[in-house]
Formats: structure tokens, C-alpha cells, sequence
């Protein structure tokens, strides 16, 4: 994980360094590239060095294209927190930069206006100032015509940053989600797991571990595409039951995790029961056979968060009631409520 608690002026050093590298390359000045050459001045991350030695050894210059190449494998791909971040800081720049080269422009302008209106009662009093005054003011629209220019290109570059943002947010969703079914994956929500227990550790908070029963059975007798069908299936149950209330997530092949904040361990029960019951209403249509399949059910553990416990300790609960679920023939809801029942 890049890290970006640094001092001011550290950070200050490495913006400078990444400017003077980006200088010297191809690729222009945008988010991409400063993002990589912000990240190499840094000296932190030592496989994007190293492959950016070897190509400035054998390109001599980093292209738009080895460029995004690096950002993307290196950077996005692998954080894209700290990606947002960096592209953050250099829309940070750029806006200051723009509001200054605006202000700049305006005062321009101003300037030529009072030129435009002086030269020419000075040149019918005056004509050698005149004519001073007249190279004055080409100076003055070559040099609004570059502020122009230079607004126009800072400009293209914040629209440049905004579409890499929307490319990270999405690069964002995408690591916490689960391909299969679209529901969240472990990784998303671990997080928002420690989150929930972070913010509301004296509410009553209830989590839900669900598996379903005999699914290697199901992949032996229909085959993997069918299993996959029956999870994206158990997957719509969880999505429908748990709403914008609860967070269902895929936390493994056929295991399933609900997190129920604000909720009794009575009516996480309820809910668990719920869904028990729908999944075993599920049928699905063998493609091969063109029979319908149902029989299809999960077995469920329950139980509630007690304050000042770990994590670990919470999830092992949970999976310690699935546990007994399964072993007391399955298709059934276990509700643990505490360590010593749990014992
Ligand atoms: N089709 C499909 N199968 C998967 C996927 N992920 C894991 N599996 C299969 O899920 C099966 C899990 O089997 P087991 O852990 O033995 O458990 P089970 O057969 O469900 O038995 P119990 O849990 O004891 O009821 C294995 O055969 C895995 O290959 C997946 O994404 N798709």
C-alpha cells in the first residue's frame, strides 16, 4: 500500500522531481503521468522504478501509451485509493494553476482595453508615443493569445482528470465486487464490516453466514455452469431480502455473508428464516436436460455482535452456528448469541 503521510515539504520535493521528470518525456502533462513520475520520485514503490529504468533505458522517453501502461498495472490496478488521491493533488495543481493564468488573462484583457482607448488620442497628439504605444499593444495580444492558449490546454487537462476519475471510482466498485453474481466480495465487505463495528459498536448488530448444502453434489451432477446458476440464484435472494438495509456479500464459493445493522437477533432470525425458505422455493432449468431442478437449499448461522469483541471472534460465532446447522442434517438456521453458548 503506497503510503501518503508525508511532510509538506517531502511532498512538495516529489512534485517538483515528478515536474522536472515529466518534462523530459513524450507523454504530456496530465494526471497519468504525473501520477507515475509523483510515485517514482517518491522511491516507494520499487517494481514501478525498476520498470521505468529499463524502459528510459531502452526507449530513452516514456510515450502516452508506456505511460498509461505503467499507471494503469502499477498504480490503479493495485490501489486505486492512492490512485484517487494522486489524481486528486494534480487537479489540485492544475486548478491553481488555471485560476492563476485566468487572472492573468483577465488583467490582460484589462490592460489592452486601456491601451485600445489611450493609443488613440495619444497618436493624434503624440505620434511617436503613438507608435510606442502601438507595438505595446501587439505585445499585449501575443501575449493574451499564449494565456488563451494556455487556459484552453488546462482546461482539456481538468476534463482529462474528471473521466480518469469516473475510470477510477469505477476501477474502485469493480475490486469489491463479485464477477458472478454482483453482490460484494470478501475484500468489500471486510471493510464494510470493520466499518459498520467501527461506527456502532453499542448498537445491536447481527451477522448471517450462509452455505449452500451438498453444493459439490450439484456441480458432480449438473455440471459447474449449472452450479454457477444456483449461486447467482441463492445471490438474487440475498439481494432482494437485504435491500438498502443489510449488506449481502459472496464471501467465498457457495458461502454467503448479511450484515444486519440496528437489528435484533429476533428479527436477523426472521430474515435468516426468510431466505431459507425462498431458496429452497428456487427451481432452475437444467439446459441440458430441460428439466427443472429444485432441492436446491442453504444452511445459515446467526448471531449478534457483543461489544468490545474482535472481528475474527464475531465471524468465528457466526461460522461456529453454520457449522451446527450443517451438522444437524442442514436446511436450517442456527442462532448462536454469545461466546459461552458458543462453547
Ligand atoms: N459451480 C461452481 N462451483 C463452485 C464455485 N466455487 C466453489 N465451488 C464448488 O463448491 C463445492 C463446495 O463443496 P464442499 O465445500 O465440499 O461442500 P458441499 O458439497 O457444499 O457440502 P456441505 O457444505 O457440507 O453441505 C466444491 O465442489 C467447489 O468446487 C463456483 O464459483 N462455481
Amino acid at each position: 500500500m503506497m503510503q501518503y503521510e508525508i511532510t509538506k515539504e517531502k511532498s512538495a520535493e516529489y512534485l517538483r522531481q515528478a515536474i522536472h521528470h515529466m518534462s523530459q518525456q513524450d507523454a504530456a502533462f496530465h494526471p497519468v503521468s504525473y501520477a507515475v513520475w509523483y510515485e517514482y520520485s517518491s522511491g516507494e514503490h520499487a517494481r514501478l522504478i525498476d520498470e521505468v529504468n529499463d524502459l528510459i533505458e531502452k526507449e530513452k522517453k516514456l510515450n502516452e501509451k508506456s505511460t498509461a501502461h505503467l499507471f494503469h498495472k502499477h498504480i490503479a490496478a493495485t490501489d486505486p485509493d492512492s490512485a484517487k488521491v494522486l489524481v486528486e493533488r494534480f487537479n489540485q495543481v492544475v486548478t491553481d494553476i488555471t485560476t492563476s493564468t485566468k487572472q492573468a488573462g483577465q488583467e490582460t484583457s484589462q490592460f489592452k482595453k486601456s491601451l485600445d482607448a489611450w493609443s488613440g488620442e495619444i497618436q493624434q497628439l503624440e505620434p511617436q508615443l503613438g507608435a510606442q504605444l502601438g507595438s505595446l499593444l501587439s505585445d499585449t495580444l501575443q501575449m493574451q493569445s499564449a494565456m488563451h492558449g494556455l487556459q484552453h490546454k488546462l482546461e482539456s487537462s481538468l476534463e482529462e482528470i474528471s473521466d480518469l476519475k469516473s475510470e477510477i471510482m469505477k476501477a474502485k466498485q469493480e475490486a469489491i465486487s463479485d464477477g458472478l453474481t454482483g453482490l460484494m466480495n470478501r475484500k468489500g465487505f471486510d471493510s464494510a464490516l470493520h466499518q459498520c463495528l467501527d461506527t456502532l459498536p453499542d448498537q445491536e448488530t447481527c451477522l448471517v453466514i450462509a452455505d449452500i448444502d451438498f453444493f459439490k453434489k450439484v456441480n458432480d451432477s449438473y455440471g459447474h455452469l449449472f452450479g454457477d446458476k444456483v449461486i447467482q440464484a441463492v445471490a438474487r435472494v440475498l439481494k432482494t431480502v437485504s435491500g438498502n438495509l443489510y449488506t449481502a456479500a459472496r464471501y467465498g464459493g457457495e458461502e454467503f455473508v448479511l450484515l444486519l445493522p440496528h437489528t435484533s437477533m429476533e428479527t436477523a432470525r426472521e430474515i435468516a428464516e426468510n431466505i431459507r425458505r425462498q431458496v429452497a422455493a428456487i427451481t432452475i432449468k437444467n439446459n441440458v436436460s430441460q428439466r427443472l431442478i429444485s432441492n436446491i437449499t442453504i444452511s445459515l448461522g446467526l448471531t449478534v455482535y457483543q461489544p468490545g469483541e474482535s472481528v475474527d471472534s464475531f465471524i468465528t460465532r457466526a461460522d461456529q452456528a453454520l457449522y451446527t446447522s450443517k451438522a444437524k442434517g442442514r436446511n436450517r438456521v442456527t442462532m448462536i448469541e454469545d461466546a459461552l453458548a458458543a462453547a
